[in-house]
């Protein structure tokens, strides 16, 4: 990095630990941080995978336990509202990603909800034209999409074209019937053209479903205003769900009447009491529900919504860039670059250009068999990230809670391991 390859343009650092003090004082979010659970000897820089703890959340699963399943069981799903809650949780979601109101429901994984907005795309796209056969997938996709678009395509009788984000516009065709895409690359952090990639999907007649798990929290999604028709997206990272929090699932409210789920349970039909042998589907977001929602763990994710109270995403990104800058500027400082110390290097994968990134910073090390080790270490002296093979470390930045001084010892301490200090 000595040789200034990765810092951002006309950047030097003079005094890092100086910067990072005057950045956090200057932070209109730094209040934030005082809601979640952190302890002062860790960076925790893995929000992208597993988000951290509010603290409101114990207290409010201990009530859903103790009293609203201990006293009331059977009762709480009427007066507790659990019935409602995963429209309820949705509401909540909908604004972070710039859906208005009834068009998310939070319910299943995002793996799930990946198979209901894929076949669901298929079967709208099909209805004005059959002869639709075809699944555009990014080529880099997180292996869960690509799994499932796979076992979509064979359930519906299509193909699937995996291809770079950039090439969809050139490939989408007659025969397209979906593109699926992610916002974020969870390897790279690069950030997808949203609007661009939906309008080249409508433009040739095919509908736009995108995973948003790395972007839902990070960054304006603006889901309504881009015209997106199917999006789903992970609650335990940005969103701070917790573990296996339950995932949601928007569906443009333009297509909700004729939104055709191919895993239409009783908790989506219109009339669950009913006991009905033959199924009729639920009129809004309640159509992407399927079975009875896990309610502690919805629980915990609407205690970790309350944090969003007041909270502008457009100052999150704002904060997100920020960092990811002011981390990019350290590592360029900090790290040495060739032969001195362990004779490990680091390059970013990451596009410095604002509008290409997502709120990671994914390093690629050389040799790439070192990422693993400097990994492990980084996390034994208290800086988390996590690595992907074949040889990327990846830092994830949440705004709410990630300060400046963070970032600046996150890459002082990955100077001193590639540098080979002990
Ligand atoms: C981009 C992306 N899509 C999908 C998933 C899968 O989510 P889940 O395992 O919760 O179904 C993840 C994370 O695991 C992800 O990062
Ligand atoms: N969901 C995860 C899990 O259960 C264990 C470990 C990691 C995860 C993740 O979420 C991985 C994450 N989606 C990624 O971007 O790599």
């Amino acid at each position: 990095m000595s040789d200034g390859t990765l810092g951002p343009e006309g950047a030097a650092l003079s005094d890092g630990a100086q910067e990072a003090l005057q950045l956090d004082a200057a932070d209109p979010l730094a209040h934030l941080r005082e809601l979640f659970v952190l302890d002062p000897g860790t960076v925790y820089l893995d929000g992208n995978s597993l988000g951290a703890l509010p603290k409101a959340v114990e207290g409010r699963l201990a009530d859903v336990v103790s009293r609203e399943w201990g006293q009331l069981r059977i009762r709480s799903w009427e007066e507790s509202g659990w019935w409602t809650m995963p429209e309820r949780v949705g509401e909540r979601v909908a604004p972070l990603i710039g859906a208005g109101p009834g068009q998310v429901v939070v319910s299943d994984s995002t793996s799930v909800n990946i198979l209901k907005a894929l076949i669901g795309a298929v079967r709208l796209a099909r209805r004005d034209a059959p002869a639709r056969g075809e699944l555009l997938v990014d080529e880099a996709t997180f292996p869960t999409d690509g799994y499932i678009a796979e076992s979509a395509a064979r359930l519906t009788g299509c193909t699937v074209r995996a291809l770079a984000p950039e090439q969809v516009p050139g490939a989408v065709g007659p025969r397209t019937a979906a593109v699926l895409l992610n916002h974020v690359d969870y390897r790279t952090g690069a950030l997808r053209d949203l609007p661009a990639l939906t309008a080249a999907a409508h433009d040739a007649g095919a509908l736009a479903v995108w995973d948003l798990c790395h972007s839902a929290g990070a960054l304006p999604v603006e889901a309504d205003a881009h015209g997106v028709d199917f999006a789903v997206g992970c609650t335990y990272k940005f969103l701070n769900g917790g573990p296996g929090a339950p995932a949601f699932l928007y569906v443009r409210s333009g297509l909700q009447e004729r939104f055709d789920s191919p895993l239409p349970g009783w908790n989506s039909h219109a009339d669950p009491f009913a006991m009905a042998p033959d199924y009729r589907p639920a009129a809004g977001a309640a159509r992407g529900r399927v079975g009875t929602p896990d309610i502690l763990s919805m629980a915990a994710l609407e205690a970790a919504l309350a944090v969003w109270e007041g909270v502008r995403i457009e100052d999150v990104r704002a904060k997100s860039l920020a960092l990811t800058d002011f981390f990019l500027r350290c590592v360029a400082a900090y790290v040495p670059n060739g032969p001195a110390g362990t004779g490990v290097s680091v390059r970013s994968l990451t596009p410095a250009e604002h509008a290409l990134r997502g709120s990671q910073i994914a390093l690629l090390c050389d040799p790439a068999e070192q990422a693993e080790p400097v990994m492990k270490e980084l996390i034994a002296r208290g800086v988390v990230g996590d690595f992907r093979r074949p040889g990327v470390l990846r830092f994830g930045f949440t705004p709410l809670y990630t300060s400046f001084q963070d970032v600046e010892r996150a890459a002082r301490v990955l100077g001193e391991v590639i540098g080979g200090a002990r």
